[in-house]
């Protein structure tokens, strides 16, 4: 983004707080809560007390240095991995509460997972890729196809849907990853630096899309960044620091 262009804010469209799922908001309206986690790796202390509070359809981006603790925090939000202590809470339900077998359900069914590297099936071809997650969900394959297909549209890429990943370019690549976690039309989308491997006009766009989208089917959207022109495209950022949030939304 050049200096005199408008920030992505300016023309993002609102979001209503009253939009929050009733059936899945937590007290205080959050859809998704991190409160005190701890987690070590080994001696290392990678978060420390990391609280977080997300409301439905919020997008909010997590800073700070490397090495802080951001990704395990956007890990345990996601319910990839448990922390040593605290509790993650999905609506009313606590993750840690739950058998191995109703996270991954939960993962499956309302969490879109967008990553910085190597997250496309290379077998596959691009619309099938997109189609993965629907068909492990269990719908068949002509209606999954016919809904990839439309994702890809919706993200600009409908004319890569034949060609395999490697033969796509990495924006094109990130775009189909981001219709592949859209598709299933999570409440959650999670994403660990998504532009981290793109030059910044490249990353712009893929950030547009992925916001734009999200704010579409009103998804909240977790995004782990460096970069400040990425987290402009957040409704807000928190601040990770030694394994703590320096904010509790
Ligand atoms: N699987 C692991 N095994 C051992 N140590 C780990 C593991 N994952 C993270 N750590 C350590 O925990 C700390 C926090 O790591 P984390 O990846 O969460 O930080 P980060 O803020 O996301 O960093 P970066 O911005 O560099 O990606 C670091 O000291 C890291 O080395």
């Amino acid at each position: 983004m050049t200096p005199d262009t408008p920030g992505p804010l300016a023309e993002a469209t609102p979001i209503s707080p009253t939009a929050t799922p009733a059936e899945a908001t937590a007290e205080g309206g959050s859809l998704l809560a991190a409160v005190e986690l701890r987690k070590r790796f080994g001696a290392t202390t990678a978060l420390d007390g990391a609280s977080l509070r997300v409301a439905a359809g919020e997008i909010v981006a997590l800073m700070g240095p490397s090495g802080s603790g951001k990704s395990t925090l956007l890990h345990c939000l996601a319910g990839i991995f448990p922390p040593d202590a605290g509790e993650v809470r999905y609506g009313d339900r606590s993750l840690s509460r739950m058998s191995e077998t109703a996270r991954s359900a939960l993962r499956r069914g309302e969490f879109g997972f967008v990553f910085q590297f190597g997250q496309l099936v290379p077998e596959l071809t691009c619309a099938e890729n997109v189609a993965l997650p629907l068909r492990l969900s269990g719908v068949r394959r002509r209606e999954a196809q016919r809904r990839a297909v439309g994702e890809l549209e919706r993200l600009a890429v409908a004319d890569v849907a034949r060609k395999r990943p490697g033969e796509v370019s990495g924006g094109q690549g990130q775009r189909v990853a981001v219709a592949r976690a859209l598709v299933t039309q999570p409440k959650v989308i999670f994403a660990d630096e998504p532009t981290g491997a793109l030059d910044s006009l490249n990353g712009e766009q893929v950030m547009r899309l992925l916001t734009e989208a999200a704010r579409a089917s009103r998804a909240a959207v977790v995004l782990v960044t460096h970069d400040a022109r990425v987290a402009a495209y957040s409704d807000r950022e928190v601040v990770v620091r030694d394994g703590r949030t320096r904010t509790f939304g």
